[in-house]
């Protein structure tokens, strides 16, 4: 009983990092200062290429944690060592910390690459909000307690292995088969004012989920094979067809 209870405290601290990374994530992309007072443009200018150095190796250790951890041999693995209840949490733990790393020790580059005023920047920010809005919902629409690792935690502490989540499509899952993606591509991209630090972190983080994608992808279909199969046939990867035949 007392490694099942240690199993949910150790899920709910994963959770908890992950509600603070997700804060801090909202005011570092945006610069709402008043969320974080550590954000994408502030703080003074330094050395450029020393920026650029420190920024690109932040974001390297976060794709490499990210992806390396996420493969299913990584996790055969590493679930020999840690109980398999407490696998996702420690994905989410780690994560997590990685990412405030980042936004802490990020450098700013607070050139100027666009901006723009007035109805324009209302609808920019319109667009930023509408993507973190997709990114969190669509985390309820797949199992948002499975994705932080709180669900395997619960059965664990009813001695029970939490069943691997089915292949679903719902809601937005219908239009894209990565919403969660496509709200994360809005939220870093549609900025009033984009300058230098901000588009290094956009592009980055853009060639990280367009590769992260194929192999997501080749997971899914080793998980749900035919359906998986189908469903790419139907349903574009990140953009919404406009007109004509949705899934
Ligand atoms: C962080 S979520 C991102 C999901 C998706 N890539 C997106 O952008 O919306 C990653 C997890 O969702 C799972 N997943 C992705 N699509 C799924 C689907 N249609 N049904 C069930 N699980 C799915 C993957 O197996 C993976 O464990």
């Amino acid at each position: 009983m007392f490694a099942r209870l240690l199993i949910m405290f150790y899920a709910a601290t994963g959770y908890a990092a992950f509600l603070a990374s997700f804060v801090w994530a909202l005011g570092f992309v945006g610069n709402y200062n008043q969320l974080a007072s550590k954000s994408i443009d502030s703080g003074a200018a330094g050395n450029l290429v020393d920026a650029v150095v420190v920024d690109v190796l932040l974001l390297a250790l976060f794709a490499l944690q990210h992806s390396v951890m996420a493969r299913p041999a990584f996790k055969r693995w590493w679930t020999r060592i840690i109980p398999a209840a407490a696998e996702r949490s420690t994905y989410v733990l780690l994560s997590s910390l990685i990412l405030l790393l980042l936004f802490w020790q990020w450098r700013s580059i607070p050139i100027p690459v666009w901006r723009v005023d007035g109805i324009a920047a209302n609808v920019l920010t319109g667009i930023h909000w509408l993507g973190w809005l997709i990114v969190l919902s669509s985390t309820y629409m797949i199992d948002h307690f499975d994705l932080s690792g709180l669900r395997q935690a619960f059965f664990a502490l009813r001695g029970k292995a939490a069943p691997a989540q089915p292949f679903k499509t719902p809601l937005l899952y219908r239009l894209v088969r990565h919403p969660l993606m496509l709200g994360f591509l809005l939220a870093f991209w549609a900025t009033p004012e984009m300058t230098v630090g901000h588009l290094l972190f956009a592009a980055l983080n853009t060639a990280y989920i367009l590769v992260g994608l194929q192999f997501e992808e080749r997971d899914l279909i080793a998980a749900f094979g035919d359906s998986y199969q189908r469903y790419r046939q139907r349903v574009p990867m990140l953009l919404p067809r406009l007109f004509g035949r949705q899934a």
